[in-house]
């Protein structure tokens, strides 16, 4: 089959490399892959599809790494809650309400949010994951998909669980021209009792996958793990194999020293959720620690239910804000740090290998954001115009695998009027019931 091969001349690529943070010239890109970035006009023989990049600033696609793409059903209901309480009396209310195929509208509305933001690739825990999996698949995008499991249920109930969640990774795994792969969540170790934790672990072992789960998102979480099990969260999951496997926890605000030192030595990655944390009053994450320490820190989202979008634009901002104004030091998580771990740190802890980075022999997934806007000039440092001043709004294009899936602002793969009239007449249905 003949190669799609294509070239971007005179753009400028958020590189990253080094000294130097972006590259004025050219790229081009084959099939799925990155093939070249310099400055140099390289030498092409036959006649290929050019892109004017004059006004364009590539960057790597972001990677949010910790989600519910269907809670956006539940956007602005349940604002103004602390976790339990949202969880408990708003969230899960409802959640037991959704069937399959509003699923598939809450997670569809996200995908046209994350695409249409920039986001190539995200992490996603929920229930019926078949239809995120389907979406995901259709849009072209990227989904680290995996069956959430909240053991608080009776023990025959919780194994009908993790068969799903087995079932569903089997099924998904490396799918979608591996667009598509997985990991064994068991949802947090509040709601999940050691053995069925453990019960993940094996899993995670026998398919080679990694472990996803939420930990030490508050402190009334911490007392209660040491109530319970005499432990904190973090000896916990230690004690019950969690971290022999490759690991990524979301949240992970509340740490003690030691706690930082077990997951730099078991190489956990975290993803931290400013804006979610904020929302919640969960408490601001021991982000600047945990760098220090070598521990790879990405962002997410978390559900659209608990932020309430899927700007990771804003996620980018805030973790560059928040760690200056708590610790009182202005070089607390650099511009350069906070687009790192909204791009390649992303694409780690995701463990998604050949993205995250403008390099040649890279997977081509990235976009790129119009600089001809009054609030990019001056053209001067670009990373930092893209962490303190940019938004979602600004992305132009978008490819995932060197697939268009945005242009000019608009989706290419998913019918967008579409999903919004379905999300609006489902989130309709549930609350009517
Ligand atoms: N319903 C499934 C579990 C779904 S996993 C995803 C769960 O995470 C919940 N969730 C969303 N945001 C957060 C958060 O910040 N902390 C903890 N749980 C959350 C969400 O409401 C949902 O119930 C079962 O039957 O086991
Ligand atoms: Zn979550």
């Amino acid at each position: 089959m003949k190669k799609h091969k294509w070239m971007v001349e005179n753009g400028t690529f958020a590189v990253l490399e080094g000294n130097q943070s972006v590259i004025k010239g050219y790229m081009v890109v084959e099939d799925d892959r990155i093939t070249y970035i310099g400055e140099q006009k390289p030498q092409i023989e036959e006649p290929i599809e050019i892109i004017d990049g004059t006004h364009l600033l590539f960057l790597p696609g972001l990677v949010n790494t910790h989600g519910h793409a269907a809670m956006s059903l539940l956007r602005g209901y349940g604002d103004d809650l602390a976790l339990q309480v949202w969880l408990q009396e708003k969230m899960w209310p409802m959640e037991a309400k959704m069937k399959a195929e509003d699923i598939y509208w809450g997670a569809s509305l996200s995908v046209v949010e994350m695409l249409k933001g920039g986001t190539t690739a995200f992490v996603d825990m929920y229930d019926h994951m078949d239809q995120v999996a389907s979406i995901v698949d259709q849009s072209g995008m990227r989904g680290v998909l995996m069956r959430g499991v909240i053991g608080l249920c009776p023990p025959e109930e919780q194994r009908q669980k993790l068969n799903e969640a087995i079932a569903f990774a089997k099924a998904w795994h490396g799918k979608a021209d591996g667009r598509i792969t997985s990991m064994m969540s068991p949802h947090a170790p509040y709601t999940c009792p050691p053995e069925l934790i453990e019960m993940f672990v094996q899993a995670s072992e026998d398919l080679d996958l990694p472990l996803h789960t939420h930990m030490s998102e508050t402190k009334a979480e911490v007392q209660q793990n040491v109530d319970d099990y005499g432990l904190r969260p973090v000896a916990h999951l230690e004690r019950l194999g969690v971290f022999s496997r490759p690991t990524l926890l979301a949240h992970a605000v509340h740490l003690t020293d030691e706690e930082i030192d077990i997951l730099a030595k078991h190489n956990v990655a975290i993803s931290h959720n400013p804006g979610s944390n904020l929302k919640l009053a969960s408490g601001v994450a021991r982000v600047p620690e945990l760098l220090k320490a070598g521990v790879t820190v990405s962002l997410g989202t978390d559900g659209p239910a608990s932020n309430n979008n899927l700007d990771m634009f804003e996620e980018m901002r805030l973790a560059a804000l928040i760690h200056k104004g708590v610790s009182g030091d202005p070089t607390a998580v650099p511009a350069s740090e906070a687009l790192r771990m909204g791009t390649e740190y992303g694409a780690k802890s995701a463990f998604l290998n050949e993205v995250g980075r403008l390099e040649v022999g890279m997977k081509a997934d990235m976009i790129a954001l119009n600089t001809d806007q009054a609030h990019f000039l001056p053209h001067t440092d670009f990373i930092s115009h893209v962490v303190y001043s940019a938004s979602a709004k600004d992305v132009e294009h978008v490819w995932v695998d060197g697939k268009q899936l945005v242009k000019n602002g608009e989706c290419l793969t998913v019918d967008e009027e579409r999903i919004r009239r379905e999300a609006q007449r489902t989130f309709e249905r549930l609350t009517a019931q």
